[in-house]
């Protein structure tokens, strides 16, 4: 992707890009090695596929649902149809090849589909080898569809708007420029590494504080407020209260997560781009939150 731009670049030494495609590209194509390790261009068909299927679903949500419509054969039901047992024959696929290489002896690959067989083949063989025990086919193919919707977007969207706020300030842009050629001058560029990015981690915060992907946690509440009203939990609000982060909530200063998120929210409920309690983004760590 960056060759490419370079490219782009160095005919005209300037060009009008519009990096949203590709940074959306790059974010499936890393989730996608992710899930499914060598499998990995099988992923991205999938992937595709349920990236057609958002589109639906958006607009779906998008209008006036007349209770029973979604199962009338509508162009667009029988779209989205066609598309999820496309993606179940396609993961389907993936997991018989797979369940076959592990009969035969081979290791098991560490991405998220290994995983995931590895435990669920570990479940049946501790329950005598009953089958209803363990994942089921079924709950594999969710997981690898939630993996895949849960990390694309909102990896993008970040990437995106950190680009935007860097371009906007360029004295960000420098320090993060800089941090990020003097860590990897010392260190492989690791996992584990990424904790001596103390800059980079605070652009991070500050950009999801100002533009969560998600901006909304959705809920039903089943025992107090009275069960069964729908609440919705507002991250964009909250992020940007100004008697919880002061007059200049509105503004890009990624400084005032210099001493952690704790300190920075005064140790209040004020900022939770990850979600949290029991569903917080399996993410969270990468972010030291
Ligand atoms: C900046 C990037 C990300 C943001 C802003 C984000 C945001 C969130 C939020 C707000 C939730 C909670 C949803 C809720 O409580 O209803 C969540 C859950 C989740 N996220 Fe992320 N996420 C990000 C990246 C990722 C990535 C890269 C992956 C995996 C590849 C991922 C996988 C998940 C999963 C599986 C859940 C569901 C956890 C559960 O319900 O137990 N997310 N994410």
């Amino acid at each position: 992707m960056i060759n490419e731009w370079e490219r782009l670049v160095s005919k005209e030494g300037a060009c009008e890009l519009d990096v949203w495609p590709c940074l959306q590209t790059l974010s499936a194509d890393v989730i996608s090695l992710a899930a499914f390790g060598s499998s990995y261009q099988e992923g991205r068909k999938i992937f595709q596929l349920l990236r057609e299927q958002e589109k639906f679903f958006t607009t779906a949500i998008q209008s006036v649902y007349i209770p029973g419509s979604r199962f009338l054969p509508t162009k667009q039901n029988k779209k989205m149809k066609k598309i999820y047992e496309e993606v179940r024959v396609l993961l389907k696929g993936i997991i018989n090849k797979r369940e076959e290489a592990m009969k035969l002896g081979e290791a098991s690959k560490h991405d998220l589909l290994g995983i995931l067989m590895e435990y669920s083949l570990k479940e049946i063989r501790e329950h005598g080898n009953d089958r209803n025990t363990g994942m089921s086919l079924e709950d594999v193919i969710e997981e690898c569809k939630l993996f895949y919707l849960a990390g694309q977007e909102t990896t993008s969207v970040l990437l995106v708007w950190a680009m935007v706020l860097l371009s906007q300030n360029q004295n960000w842009q420098a320090r993060t420029r800089e941090e990020v050629l003097q860590v990897f001058e010392s260190y492989p560029p690791t996992y584990d590494a990424l904790r001596h990015l103390k800059v980079v981690t605070m652009v991070l915060l500050e950009v999801l504080r100002l533009y969560p992907a998600a901006v909304e946690l959705p809920r039903t509440s089943r025992k107090k407020t009275p069960a069964g009203v729908d609440v919705s939990i507002h991250i964009m609000l909250a992020h940007h209260d100004k008697e919880l982060w002061g007059e200049d909530a509105d503004e890009f200063k990624p400084e005032r997560f210099s001493e952690g998120v704790a300190k920075a929210t005064k140790n209040q409920f004020a900022y939770f781009p990850l979600g949290a309690g029991p569903r917080i983004c399996i993410d969270f760590a990468t972010l030291h939150l």
